[in-house]
């Protein structure tokens, strides 16, 4: 248990251990199936964690069913589950097997309940999710496809981009109509995470 570090993230302590637990695993699988680049894994805490922590900071006054889709091994969804606020219920969209598995483990090691769906996306029955997130999946014309299939009607889409994410809105809007917000990312200047909602086709 570091203490500033679980204060500097603003999670309790039960949350901290279930983190500790989760990159504990993460440096044990990451080297067979690569679930982040090698080169960020020193740096977990700051580049996937925080990171992810900021997404969940940005669904206040949401609650629901909150969708992370291509998951991956966990980022932001799992730590979503891990933080296990009351009012959420998590399902994370992973189509590899080896990764699915992966996350599966984490939620029944540190006792954390959250779905996992080892199917794509395009195949999953439809969600209706009040929450979905999608990070490092596809460029913002195709999530709000997904968005389309997964995102309930008064769903709220939270998606992390990076600094040409000005470019990705301005190309959506040529085929979707939607609000957008941006947040100011803590972990890279520049970055955003775009919180979007009343999506429709133009
Ligand atoms: C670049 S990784 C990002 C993972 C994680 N969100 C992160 O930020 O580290 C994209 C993940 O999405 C998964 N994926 C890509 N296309 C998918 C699809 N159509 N259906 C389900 N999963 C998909 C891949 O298997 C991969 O694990």
């Amino acid at each position: 248990m570091n203490p500033a570090l679980a204060s500097s993230l603003n999670v309790s302590r039960e949350t901290f251990e279930r983190l500790e637990h989760y990159v504990a695993l993460l440096h044990k699988w990451n080297p067979k199936i690569n679930l982040v680049s090698r080169g960020t894994l020193q740096d977990v805490w700051e580049r996937h964690i925080r990171d992810s922590l900021q997404v969940f900071e940005a669904a206040e006054g949401l609650t629901g069913a909150w969708v992370d889709l291509g998951s991956g091994g966990g980022l932001p969804g799992l730590v979503v589950a891990l933080a296990q606020r009351p009012g959420f219920s998590v399902t994370l969209v992973e189509s590899d097997q080896r990764k699915a598995a992966f996350l599966r483990t984490v939620l029944r090691e540190t006792g954390s309940t959250g779905t996992v769906i080892a199917e794509r996306i395009e195949a999953t029955e439809p969600q209706s999710a009040a929450v979905l997130s999608a990070r490092a999946l596809a460029a913002l014309p195709q999530l709000l496809g997904f968005c389309e299939r997964h995102l309930a009607q008064e769903g709220v889409a939270l998606l992390p981009k990076g600094i040409t994410w000005k470019n990705e809105v301005a190309e959506a809007q040529k085929s979707f109509s939607f609000h957008c917000e941006a947040i100011k990312s803590c972990t890279q200047e520049g970055a955003v995470i775009l919180r979007i909602r009343e999506i429709s086709r133009v």
